[in-house]
C-alpha cells in the first residue's frame, strides 16, 4: 500500500486519503449522537443549525488533511477551526481498495496542489441529525481542479450494511467512475423528483408543480439527494431556491458527474468551485441520474423560475 501511494497522482492520493478521513468522521458523528450532547448552536437562525458533530468531523477533516496535503486550499463549512486535534483523529492512511483498483485518468494525472480545492461539508444534513432522519446524513468531501468538481467522497455514517456494521463510503472520480453502492437505474414507468423537505418556499414548489412528478420525495441534505439519484429512487433533485453553498454540492456533483448523472444550476450552468468563488449556490440546484436528459427537465422548468433564479 505504501508503495501505490507514493507513486499515485495527487487526486487519487486525496480521494484514497479521504475514503478513510471521511469514515473517521463518521465515527465521530455517531460518538456525539451516542453521547446525547448535540450541542446545538444557531449560525444564522434556526434553519442553519451546527452541532458538536459538525464542529469535531470538520477539525478531523481538515486536520488530517492539511497535515497529508499542506499546500492544497481546503474550504470547510464550519469554518476556520482549531486543528490541534486528539492523535487519534488525525487519519493518515489511504484506502489501498480505491488505489488498486483504478488508473488516474489522463487528464488528472499532472493536476498540481495549487490546481485543486477541497470542499469540506462535515456534516450534511444537520438539521436531519437533531431531528433524528439519521440515514440521511452524509459527509461530504469534493475536490475541484481549475473550478471544475471531479472527485469526492460521500459518506453515511448511519447506513446500516448487510453485514449489520454502520457506515459506508461512495466515492467518484470523473473518467473514473463511481464505487460504493451498485449503481441502479430509475423506474421507466413513473417519474420521482427528491427536495428538500425543510428549506422550501414557494419558488420551489411552482418549479416541482411544472414537472409534474409522479412521486416527490422531499428528503433531507445535498449528499443524501444525490445518493437518491445514483440508486435508482429519483429522476430528479430538483431546488429552485438559494441556502445550498459550494461544499454541499461539490462532491455530489463529481459523484454523480463520474457515473453518467449530471448537476448544474437551475438555469443549467455548471457552478464554479474555484478559490476565489462565492460559497451560496444562489441559483438553486439541478440534478439527474444517469439516462435521464438534464436538458428535457430544464426546458420543461417556468420561464419565471428561472428569471427569479437567474441571480
Ligand atoms: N437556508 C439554508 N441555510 C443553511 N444551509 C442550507 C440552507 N438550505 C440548504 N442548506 C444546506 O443544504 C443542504 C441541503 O438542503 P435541503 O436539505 O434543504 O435540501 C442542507 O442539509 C444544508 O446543509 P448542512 O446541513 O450541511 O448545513
Ligand atoms: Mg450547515
Ligand atoms: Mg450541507
Ligand atoms: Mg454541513
Amino acid at each position: 500500500m505504501a508503495t501505490s501511494t507514493v507513486v499515485a497522482p495527487l487526486v487519487m492520493r486525496i480521494v484514497a486519503s479521504s475514503i478513510q478521513i471521511a469514515n473517521r468522521a463518521g465515527r465521530i458523528i455517531r460518538d456525539v449522537l451516542a453521547k446525547g450532547d448535540l450541542g446545538i448552536v444557531e449560525k444564522d437562525g434556526k434553519d442553519d443549525l451546527q452541532t458538536e458533530a459538525d464542529r469535531s468531523a470538520q477539525r478531523c477533516i481538515v486536520a488530517s488533511l492539511e497535515k497529508l496535503f499542506p499546500n492544497v486550499t481546503i474550504i470547510g463549512e464550519e469554518g476556520a477551526c482549531d486543528t490541534r486535534v486528539p492523535e487519534d483523529w488525525l487519519v493518515s492512511d489511504v484506502n489501498g481498495e480505491f488505489l488498486a483498483g483504478n488508473a488516474c485518468p489522463d487528464a488528472l494525472k499532472q493536476v498540481k496542489e495549487s490546481e485543486l480545492v477541497i470542499w469540506v461539508d462535515p456534516l450534511d444534513g444537520t438539521s436531519e441529525y437533531t431531528q433524528g432522519f439519521l440515514e440521511r446524513v452524509t459527509v461530504l468531501i469534493g475536490i475541484s481542479v481549475n473550478d471544475r468538481a471531479v472527485g469526492g467522497v460521500i459518506h453515511q455514517p448511519f447506513f446500516q450494511t448487510d453485514s449489520g456494521t454502520q457506515g459506508r463510503t461512495i466515492w467518484g472520480v470523473k473518467g473514473i467512475g463511481a464505487g460504493g453502492f451498485i449503481p441502479t437505474r430509475p423506474p421507466t414507468d413513473r417519474f420521482i423528483v427528491t427536495t428538500t423537505r425543510s428549506h422550501s418556499n414557494a419558488l420551489v414548489q411552482s418549479a416541482l408543480d411544472a414537472l409534474a412528478p409522479d412521486e416527490v420525495l422531499r428528503v433531507g441534505g445535498a449528499g443524501y439527494k444525490v445518493l437518491q439519484l445514483l440508486e435508482g429512487k429519483a429522476h430528479a433533485y430538483v431546488f429552485a431556491s438559494a441556502g445550498c453553498k459550494k461544499w454541499d454540492t461539490c462532491a455530489p456533483e463529481a459523484v454523480l458527474e463520474a457515473q453518467g448523472g449530471k448537476l448544474t444550476d437551475i438555469l443549467g450552468r455548471h457552478y464554479s468551485y474555484g478559490k476565489e468563488v462565492s460559497f451560496p449556490n444562489a441559483c438553486g440546484v439541478l440534478g439527474t441520474a444517469s439516462g435521464i436528459s438534464h436538458e428535457d427537465i430544464l426546458a420543461k422548468l417556468p420561464d419565471s423560475v428561472k428569471q427569479a433564479m437567474n441571480k
